[in-house]
């Protein structure tokens, strides 16, 4: 498929969210392990990474989505990069998270919904009702808003999606510790693999989810809101993770933080009242934004 072009030349814009990537940060406390991870985020600068010329990981168009009788996304195209960052931002309620999971088929657990248009993901189409959907899931897995972790120990937490293919014993037992290594968690938890998942803080348990999704060997990873329920260092750490995670997986991300959009994904998607308004390079769509309702939004004039 054809990669993603823009007409925009971003070399000024590059330099000023890289010279802003700390002051972006939205937490108004000031102490000490904040600051220790925000200096670490500072090494982080998205624009570093952007690569417009990626390949189309997933080809939405026109996507309408319906609850019954009620429509919840209008004629939503975009194209999802490979090993890119796509935030989707807008205000409650309009279509962020009903978007996301249409692409891993979520939305099939909830009764009379449906679905038109297409979305290309290597040569079949998303949204068809022949698409194998606990395939699908293992390619494109899923973190949600509030970590949600097993009752069981953190091991067999990683472990699950690999006993349900009927993975054996040593391959379980690699891919658990590299999930755990890949979602930052190893060696916090190591010594108590065996104990209550339950038991880890929120944070962690996020990244315990994190590594459950990992553990299936993904391409894609959708994450709905993953930090809204955590602190603020907790937070950094995720956002932290995200930018390692992009090396080898494409992500995409819902965030009510515009911050968060800003230090952590290479493109946003801006979404009111089930419509996609504007999707464009993140720092382009922050700095130079090409529609009215954007800039009202990104300027905090409603939302
Ligand atoms: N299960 C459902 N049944 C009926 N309508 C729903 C359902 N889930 C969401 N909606 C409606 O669809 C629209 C889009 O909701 P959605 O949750 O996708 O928005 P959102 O942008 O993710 O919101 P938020 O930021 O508050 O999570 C809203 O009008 C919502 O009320």
């Amino acid at each position: 498929m054809e990669p993603y072009h823009s007409q925009d030349t971003e070399a000024g814009s590059q330099a000023s969210i890289s010279a802003t990537n700390k002051e972006r940060l939205p937490f108004q406390e000031s102490h000490e392990e904040i600051e220790k991870e925000a200096a670490h985020m500072g090494n982080f600068d998205p624009t570093q990474t952007l690569n417009k010329q990626a390949a189309v990981k997933i080809d939405i168009k026109d996507t309408n989505f319906f609850y019954g009788s009620k429509q919840a996304l209008y004629d939503v195209s975009l194209p999802i990069l490979d090993r890119q960052v796509t935030a989707l931002i807008g205000p409650s309620g309009c279509g962020k998270s009903t978007f996301l999971r249409t692409l891993n088929r979520m939305n099939d657990l909830i009764p009379r919904t449906r679905i038109e248009g297409r979305a290309d993901f290597d040569n079949f189409n998303i949204y068809e009702k022949k698409t194998d959907v606990v395939l699908l899931r293992q390619r494109i897995g899923m973190v949600f808003q509030r970590p949600n972790p097993f009752p069981k120990s953190i091991f067999e937490n990683v472990a699950y999606g690999l006993r349900v293919q009927g993975k054996s014993k040593k391959v379980i037992q690699e891919r658990v510790e590299a999930s755990l290594q890949g979602a930052a968690l190893w060696d916090e938890v190591k010594d108590r693999l065996n104990t209550s998942a339950l038991g880890l803080s929120g944070g962690q348990q996020q990244r315990l989810c994190i590594a459950r999704a990992l553990a299936v060997e993904p391409e894609i990873l959708l994450m709905d809101e993953p930090c809204s329920a955590l602190d603020p260092i907790a937070t950094l750490k995720i956002e932290e993770l995200i930018t390692e995670l992009v090396k080898e997986y494409t992500i995409v991300i819902v965030t009510h933080n515009m911050q968060q959009a800003a230090r952590v994904s290479h493109f946003t998607g801006f979404f009111l009242s089930g419509k996609l308004i504007e999707y464009a390079p993140t720092v382009q769509l922050f700095e130079r934004p090409q529609q009215k309702a954007t800039e009202d939004y990104i300027s905090g004039r409603f939302g």
